[in-house]
């Protein structure tokens, strides 16, 4: 298939086809299909100066031109209001607004779309997408029904029921990175028994690729010091898209690691 995730090992980008990935290593295979798209700043219209963008590579279905043009304008409208949310998590953090304006002219703003058949197996033997974090540093979801869950500390999952007109927000691996876990990444996962297709749309949003994700300032002290090696936001999402790939396409027998 010409859109098929497969052909490219280093990316997360093109159709995943169902039963595809096990995160959590359940009886039967997690049960989604999604098609993911990279950001192409060319339709950003907010692009500001900023370091060039990485190489844009997408595997766009060449006979669905309305397929990319909405989905890529509905991708530019979240780049915006994720600039904006940039500045509020800047000022959460005791930094001046405009502190990580910098960071998110040419952001990682990968996006997908979920498609979640009805689970017939239980919840012990299979899920919709298994228990994890995201990567980058944070994500805007919507979804049109119930199956989204969250871990919380204390090791209850609690049901995320959508609400209209909302986004879910979750911190992702990146930000608790920045933020020496002051800023904790939400596991995740989605379990389908709401006996309806479930349809979904994350938003993936990160700093450009290029940047050293330094600890925040405000985030360490002597006595709680930086708990991360420091490398640019690039490194990290291409290693963890390499290791996400690695677990799923073409793995099935021999993975052994959960994500969570
Ligand atoms: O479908 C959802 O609500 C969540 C999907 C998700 O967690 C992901 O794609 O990373
Ligand atoms: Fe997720």
């Amino acid at each position: 298939m010409q859109v098929y995730t497969g052909l490219l090992p280093d990316e997360y980008i093109g159709y995943h086809p169902i039963h595809e990935y096990n995160a959590n290593e359940k009886k039967y295979q997690d049960l989604y299909e999604a098609y993911n798209w990279n950001y192409e700043p060319a339709t950003d219209g907010n692009l500001e100066q900023g370091p060039p963008p990485a190489p844009v590579v997408n595997l766009w279905p060449a006979s669905m031109p309305a397929f990319q043009k909405t989905l890529g304008g509905y991708q530019a409208a979240l780049v915006g209001l994720a600039r904006r949310m940039t500045r509020m998590f800047a000022l959460a953090l005791q930094l001046p607004e405009t502190a990580f304006d910098s960071y998110v002219e040419t952001p990682e703003a990968s996006m997908r779309i979920l498609h979640y058949p009805v689970q017939t197996a239980s919840r012990d033997d299979q899920n919709g997408i298994g228990a994890h974090t995201d990567v980058e540093h944070f994500t805007m979801i919507t979804q049109d029904c119930d199956g989204l869950e969250v871990l919380r500390k204390d090791g209850q999952w609690v049901k995320v029921r959508p609400v209209a007109d909302s986004f879910v927000v979750n911190i992702a691996d990146c930000f608790m990175r920045q933020t020496n876990d002051t800023f904790v990444s939400t596991v995740h996962r989605v379990i389908n028994t709401s006996g309806r297709e479930r349809y979904s749309c994350p938003f993936f949003f990160g700093f450009n690729r290029a940047t050293l994700m330094t600890p925040i300032p405000s985030c360490v002290s002597e006595t709680n010091p930086h708990k991360y090696p420091v490398i640019t936001a690039g490194e990290y999402y291409q290693w963890r898209t390499k290791r996400q790939k690695e677990r799923g396409l073409g793995a099935r027998a021999t993975r052994s690691t959960q994500e969570v």
